[in-house]
């Protein structure tokens, strides 16, 4: 059930009021709900049950520290891109033991912090990739445990900007290559290969894109033992979308962790997975107060006091989320609905959250831009001088400020060179 909903007229995030949150902490502001995070992590974990495997949240989809802890206390492993990310997890009381190390281009002294903290493994992506990690490796007298990320040139079937498992994507070792990357992998002394890992992108709606990469692994795992080459696990990264729109239907996912222990426990392969969106994107909501109307002959903007530096999605890749009012206007004071464009103020006709929408507004009215949980803050940046949002985390009645809004000395304090 979601955490969101209205009662009484008036949305509310668990048995908080959103108006309530929004004299407290002020907007733009970004409130996550702890229950849906938990439960939607409790569905992973508890559809692997006690199959040998983890579930590693990505961090990238909101690497909140309080996000981090909630989902470590529940027992998540976490996936990470950088540097960066791995001390978010660690301060977060992550266990190190649980980490994959995603990315293409990790680097030196990354791969060495990792090592020497004990991940589980690093996804790598390619030759040179693999050397400079036993390089490293050798030089702290360890060995990487190690999984190659296979690029199986599957359409994934999402925005071309979030597809990851084509050739023509950066990502991952073209699969036909993949034999010779292992055997030369089992060859060097640093290296201890332990997985494959295939992550094909982001958003996606329909499994049978993933059904289909996982054939294309699971072929190639058979050659390998073939050859003497017996891996420990299969990842097969995140990728399981949610419904931003309701011709969206969000993917089963008790579903799908049945099937891929089905095909992993006749190979006795563990199962490791990276969800990211799909743990923490229905348990964050946006929101923004409209600043000002502006009607004209073409278009009605809603300017709100959030922009695409807080919430860039609809920007970068015109996705559509719901907005929704916090108060929804009622008879007999419904206004007239006309159709607008919430627009932000920054000098760029990109800024937008949402475009011809059917609402009835007035200027100071609260809006709502529903699952904004994952891939928004983490996307926020400070153009036009903007500092970033505040966040908040909900627990019942209970509210915790996650983030404090950034004010502009926060921005300045890294510049030099007036005196
Ligand atoms: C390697 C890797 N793993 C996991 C994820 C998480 O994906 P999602 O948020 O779609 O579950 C991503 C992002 O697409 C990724 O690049
Ligand atoms: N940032 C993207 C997802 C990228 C996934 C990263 N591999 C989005 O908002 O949809």
């Amino acid at each position: 059930m979601s955490a969101f909903v209205y009662r009484h007229g008036v949305l509310h995030a668990e048995a908080c009021a959103v108006p309530d949150l929004v004299r407290q902490f002020g907007t733009p502001l970004y409130v996550y709900s702890k229950q849906a995070l938990v439960e939607q992590y409790q569905r992973y974990q508890d559809a692997l049950g006690d199959y040998d495997g983890h579930i590693c949240y990505a961090v990238k989809a909101n690497s909140n520290l309080r996000v981090l802890a909630v989902l470590a206390e529940a027992g998540a492993g976490f996936d990470i891109v950088s540097g960066g990310e791995l001390e978010r997890v660690l301060r977060a009381g992550g266990k190190a033991d649980r980490i994959v190390f995603s990315g293409v281009g990790k680097q030196k002294d990354e791969i060495a912090r990792a090592l020497a903290v004990g991940i589980h493994c690093f996804n790598v992506e390619s030759y040179p990739e693999l050397e400079l990690i036993n390089a490293v490796a050798s030089e702290l007298r360890l060995v990487a445990p190690v999984s190659l990320r296979v690029n199986p040139n599957v359409d994934a079937g999402t925005h071309p900007y979030i597809s990851t498992g084509l050739k023509a994507n950066k990502f991952g070792v073209p699969i036909e290559q993949a034999d010779a990357f292992y055997a030369r992998a089992a060859d060097l002394a640093h290296i201890n290969v332990v997985g494959v890992d295939c992550h094909i992108g982001s958003q996606l709606t329909d499994i049978a894109p993933l059904a289909e990469s996982l054939d294309s692994v699971l072929a190639l795992v058979d050659r390998l033992a073939e050859q003497g080459i017996q891996l420990r696990h299969v990842d097969m990264g995140g990728g399981l979308g949610i419904s931003y729109q309701d011709h969206e239907t969000a993917p089963d996912i008790e579903g799908y962790i049945d099937f891929l222990k089905q095909r992993l426990a006749s190979r006795g392969l563990a199962l490791v997975l990276e969800p990211g969106r799909s743990i923490v994107g229905d348990a964050g909501i946006f929101v923004t107060e409209v600043a000002l109307l502006k009607e004209g002959e073409e278009k009605n903007f809603a300017v709100v006091d959030g922009a695409m530096n807080d919430l860039l999605r609809p920007a970068l890749y015109g996705a559509w989320q719901r907005v929704q009012p916090v108060v929804p206007r009622t008879e007999p004071d419904a206004g007239e609905l006309k159709h607008w464009d919430i627009v932000g103020p920054i000098c760029e006709t990109g800024d937008f959250l949402a475009k011809d929408r059917a609402l009835n507004l007035q200027p100071k009215d609260l809006l709502a831009v529903m699952q904004s949980g994952a891939y928004g803050f983490v996307m926020a940046s400070n153009y036009n001088t903007r500092p970033r949002a505040a966040e908040v985390m909900v627990d019942g009645d209970k509210v915790h400020l996650v983030r404090r809004r950034e004010t502009l000395d926060d921005l300045l304090a890294l510049e030099e060179g007036l005196h």
